[in-house]
């Protein structure tokens, strides 16, 4: 392996991400050299990591690379391996763009949650056909502190609880994750959504995640909380027949998320390109010893 290895770091709704490209998938990415890249005092800093491979140089990505050239390696911050980041798929494509591997139109990107189609436009907000949520059964609650609510499970690719509650604030500063009952409904862990009314089909959320903290947005988060919203409200696409479209407000901007009678999400959101470099060979040797 080349010891120069090329990043950039970008951002959606400022859920950010170190991003490396490795189309050949040459680079060793254990979960300890995630964690040093991640890290916000030693290292460069983010929520997540994308690692963008070309889907047949990857074992987990090589039966849809006749539908998806690149596969979304996608790390938390902790090291730990998520099937599907929808914040950062929009920066992955918005990566892509960058490095003129695509133009606009529709891109597919291969994920561990499966074969995302990304619509990119010159330039501007950035829409993803998520595909549909699974809504397991089972009564779920969330407490922080002395707080407790009734949680919604949405599965996403990944696993969500959604939470209603009055005042976001209700929420704590999220520095330890939220507690669940019973203790076993997660045995994989969880992201945690806390949603405050902002008006009709108008939300806001904050959100815990799985393997990094409370982040400043979250995709699949946003796309799990408009379809609970929407079942709530009386307004479930499968039952009326009408698209339900949620603003989503997340404490690192907006995201706007449209469920179809089908089943299928849309989630629209801006994705940004903050800046490219190469990484100190020392620093990554030491980082890694
Ligand atoms: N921030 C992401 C979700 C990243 C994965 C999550 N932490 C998990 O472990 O499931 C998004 O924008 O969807």
């Amino acid at each position: 392996m080349s010891t120069r290895i090329a990043f950039l770091k970008g951002h959606g709704t400022e859920n950010d991400f170190v991003i490396i490209p490795d189309p050949e998938n040459v680079i060793d990415l254990p979960p300890a050299a995630v964690t040093t890249l991640c890290d916000r005092r030693a290292g460069i800093g983010g929520d997540g990591l994308l690692h963008v491979v070309r889907s047949a140089a990857h074992p987990e990505a090589q039966g849809m690379a006749a539908e998806a050239e690149w596969f979304m390696d996608y790390r938390n911050g902790d090291g730990s391996i998520a099937e599907m980041c929808g914040n950062g798929v929009r920066v992955f494509v918005r990566y892509l763009q960058h490095a003129g591997h695509v133009t606009e139109g529709d891109i597919a990107v291969a994920t561990r949650g499966g074969v995302k189609t990304v619509h990119l436009a010159k330039d501007g907000d950035i829409t993803v056909g998520m595909g549909k949520a699974i809504l397991p059964e089972g009564d779920v609650t969330v407490s922080v502190g002395e707080r407790s609510w009734p949680a919604r499970n949405v599965n996403m690719g990944n696993p969500h609880a959604v939470a209603f509650v009055d005042d976001l604030a209700h929420a704590g500063n999220l520095f330890t994750p939220p507690s669940f009952s019973p203790a076993s409904a997660y045995p994989d862990g969880v992201n945690a959504e806390f949603v405050a009314d902002r008006g009709p089909r108008h939300v806001a959320l904050r959100v815990h995640e799985r393997g990094a903290g409370e982040t400043r947005s979250c995709g699949t988060g946003a796309c799990a909380v408009a379809v609970a919203a929407a079942r709530r409200d009386g307004a479930d696409p499968a039952v009326t027949g009408t698209p339900a479209t949620y603003t989503v407000d997340v404490p690192g901007g907006r995201l706007v998320i449209t469920v179809r009678p089908d089943g299928e999400i849309e989630m629209t959101g801006p994705a940004v390109i903050v800046a490219e470099g190469e990484i100190d060979a020392d620093w990554w040797a030491a980082s890694r010893r």
